[in-house]
């Protein structure tokens, strides 16, 4: 994570590969920790939109247009991914509580 509002440097973005880094992001992890201050439940879902460049040679820069952009063409897949998501979880708390009302009843 580099806490922005600016993209990480070539020379971040070499530095966070080393560590071990796939990806990287501005607001996930504040917002992760917000929500956990808080007491709520957190599930995090990243959408990778663009190539961080690790070479000082390559001429493409990231821009928040291409951010945006991505982001507006997968948004109805996104959307998918959550409504499968939530009606798979709510199928799995209907199992969960059906079978603790049977063994309720032994
Ligand atoms: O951490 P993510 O969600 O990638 O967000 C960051 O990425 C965008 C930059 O284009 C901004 O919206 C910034 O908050
Ligand atoms: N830090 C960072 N955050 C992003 N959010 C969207 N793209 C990027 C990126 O290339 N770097």
């Amino acid at each position: 994570m580099v806490s922005g509002p600016n993209f990480e440097t070539i020379a971040e973005a070499r530095m966070l590969h080393i560590l071990g880094s796939d990806s990287v992001g501005m607001s996930t992890v504040p917002e992760v920790t917000v929500a956990k201050h808080c007491g709520l439940r957190v599930l995090g879902l990243s959408l990778i939109t663009n190539k961080v460049s690790l070479d000082y040679s390559r001429e493409e820069k990231v821009n928040h247009e291409e951010v945006l952009q991505i982001s507006k063409m997968r948004a109805e897949m996104l959307q998918n991914v959550l409504v499968t998501f939530i009606a798979r979880s709510h199928q799995v708390d209907t199992i969960n509580n059906s079978n603790c009302i049977n063994s309720n009843a032994m």
